[in-house]
């Protein structure tokens, strides 16, 4: 046996590595707890649980529906606590303490500023709002030991007709914690294109941005969103495997667009467990994420959204290696790809991959070391 197929992490180690996450919804990863609170404090009489426990589990069974649409719908709920500064600065600080306590070091959390003014607050209030909630998690983090940076994804809702308007926003943020742009909602119906003044106006202010794509509709979506709309990176892109042939005898042939994608580096946002609830997946086993890692696509793994997947990092990769029996290797793997994907600065990317993940698994994997070493010379020292 190689140390390949014997270095699989525990699930201790999992949630210990350094991990980074580009695709996590700030609307979908609320403490059930934190939303209750707000309702009361604001009035929100919607809820459909107002018991914590209760209220985490109809939201992932609520998610779990098959299709995108329906999934989307529980949003509702959560974007009702979510429209006033001071429940806004409570939900980013929450969410970046909740990921640096499961071990993500740096993180790309998006939301859409459009949907967070109900009452009252102006776009610029909203995105403040969130920025000093991250901070503020930011910091929380750190006294408590954890390390962790957060860059905020402006989204515009594809159903409407703000993209150029948030964009506009983004780009005016871009040094003030806000990363990048992204489009989400339904997807059937809604082509990106529908948002080409947005893009391009990115474009020309050489600004970063991601599309959702290729997760409820297939190659047409993912095409227009990198030739047409030019996005730097993939929201989901896992309909990118109906143009990879398999065949019987196992050899593998990349159509044209899956081959720009491998060649380019796009980097794919996959979300597995969020997959499986929106049906853009059947099973773990069959996700694409297995052949796309194994054919050096540049894949990420991905939460989409905490509270609605009951999801975590930690869980999503504890998932992808009992089913793929990942390594830490793997794990890293899929890490240095994230971080590499971000959209901050090239030289802080850089200094994240050799400062703090690439020791983060040199640790880890010395720690596998150290007790294949322990176990082989007949000592029972237990490393926890
Ligand atoms: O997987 C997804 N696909 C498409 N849209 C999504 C997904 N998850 C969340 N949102 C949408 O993005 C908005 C801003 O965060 C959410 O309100 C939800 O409507
Ligand atoms: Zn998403």
């Amino acid at each position: 046996m190689t140390s390949q197929t014997l270095n699989i992490p525990t699930a201790d180690q999992i949630r210990r590595a350094p991990k980074v996450l580009l695709h996590d919804h700030l609307d979908g990863g609320l403490r059930p707890g934190t939303i209750i609170e707000i309702a009361r404090q604001t009035g929100y009489d919607g809820l459909p649980e107002t018991e914590p426990d209760k209220l985490g589990i109809w939201f992932r069974e609520a998610a779990d529906s098959g299709s995108l649409e329906r999934y989307l719908e529980t949003f509702a709920h959560t974007c009702a606590v979510m429209q006033t500064r001071e429940a806004l600065v409570r939900v980013a600080a929450e969410c970046a303490e909740d990921l640096a306590e499961d071990g993500v070091v740096y993180a790309e959390v998006r939301y859409a500023p459009e949907q967070h003014l109900e009452q009252g607050l102006t776009l610029e209030e909203v995105v403040e709002a969130v920025n000093q909630g991250f901070r503020e998690g930011e910091r929380r983090a750190r006294e408590s030991g954890h390390r962790i940076r957060v860059g905020a994804l402006l989204t515009a809702m594809r159903h409407a007709a703000r993209a150029l308007e948030i964009a506009e926003l983004a780009n005016r943020y871009r040094d003030s914690g806000v990363v990048g742009f992204d489009i989400a909602g339904a997807e059937a119906g809604f082509p990106p294109t529908r948002h080409l003044d947005a893009f391009e106006y990115l474009k020309r202010e050489n600004n970063h941005f991601t599309i959702h794509a290729g997760e409820a509709f297939g190659l047409p979506s993912i095409w227009q969103a990198l030739q047409w709309c030019g996005a730097d990176r993939l929201g989901h892109g896992v309909r990118i495997i109906d143009d990879i042939d398999v065949a019987d005898d196992g050899t593998i042939t990349l159509g044209r667009l899956a081959a720009y994608v491998r060649d380019k580096r796009i980097p794919l946002e996959m979300c597995p467990t969020s997959n499986l609830q929106t049906g853009a997946a059947d099973s773990y086993a069959e996700h694409p994420i297995g052949l796309l890692r194994r054919l050096h696509f540049r894949a990420t793994v991905n939460t989409d959204n905490r509270l609605m997947s009951g999801t975590s990092m930690s869980r999503e990769f504890e998932l992808l290696t009992e089913t793929f029996g990942y390594t830490l290797d793997d794990m890293q793997w899929f890490t240095v790809n994230a971080m590499k994907s971000a959209f901050i600065p090239f030289d802080e990317r850089l200094a994240m991959i050799n400062d703090v993940i690439k020791p983060g698994y040199a640790e880890l994997k010395s720690e596998w070391l150290f007790r294949q070493t322990a176990a082989t010379s007949g000592s029972t020292t237990d490393l926890g």
